[in-house]
């Protein structure tokens, strides 16, 4: 990795605003009245372009297999199966594409990636699992929009190295190594993005208990 800055930022504060940088002109920010945070608000024909762009090009490195290993046979046609029990709490994003336009709708948006499987094809070198310069492209256009975070299981730095996208954040070791986004050198900036990233990942904590 070439950039050494964006090795070496630190870790978390508490949540005041999303940094001007990741709201282009095209989206409006505004206060919203139920928290401390800026909110971004995106009209629906330019959300739908966003998110189908990088839908689409995350299908083919996306994991289709069906889990079989942690669920049984499909069974007579007329029974919920375990598997579709499951799908049916757990949708795919790829197949939910109209749920996710509707419920992101005036709300704040900020988007966390798997990296293997989502970002990258599965393959048997994990040293050669890189990501297709479309991905890049898609991801990067996504994080103009929307604060943008990937968050793994590999180390930070190699995740960095794959990706290479200053303007997200990266969290490593399933997220107990954080990297704000070095696109902008102002440390206060890079801060409220990841207390922006916190507050919401706090709010979808308690709701999945
Ligand atoms: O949290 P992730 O970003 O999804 O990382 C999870 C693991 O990904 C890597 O392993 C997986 O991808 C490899 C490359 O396609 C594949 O060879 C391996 O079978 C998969 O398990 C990575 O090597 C692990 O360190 C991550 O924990």
């Amino acid at each position: 990795m070439s950039d050494h800055a964006a090795k070496s930022q630190p870790v978390l504060s508490m949540p005041s605003s999303v940094p001007s940088n990741l709201m282009p002109s095209s989206v409006t920010s505004k206060r919203h009245p139920c928290s401390s945070a800026s909110v971004t608000y995106i009209s629906r024909r330019k959300l739908v372009e966003v998110v189908d762009g990088l839908l689409g090009v995350m299908t083919p490195s996306s994991t289709h297999i069906k889990p079989s290993v942690h669920f049984d046979s499909d069974g007579p046609s007329d029974e919920v199966s375990p598997y579709k029990a499951w799908l049916a709490t757990c949708p795919s994003a790829l197949a939910s594409f109209d749920r996710i336009i509707a419920s992101a709708q005036g709300k704040k948006i900020a988007l966390f990636l798997d990296y293997d499987g989502t970002l990258s094809p599965i393959v048997n070198d994990p040293e050669k699992a890189f990501m297709s310069t479309e991905m890049r492209a898609a991801v990067k256009n996504v994080s103009k929009f929307f604060p943008t975070a990937i968050v793994s299981g590999r180390s930070r730095d190699k995740v960095f190295e794959f990706v290479q996208l200053k303007e997200l954040c990266y969290a490593g070791s399933h997220g107990m190594d954080i990297m704000l986004s070095s696109a902008d050198s102002s440390k206060s900036k890079t801060e409220d993005v990841f207390d922006y990233y916190f507050s919401i990942l706090c709010c979808t904590l308690c709701r999945t208990k």
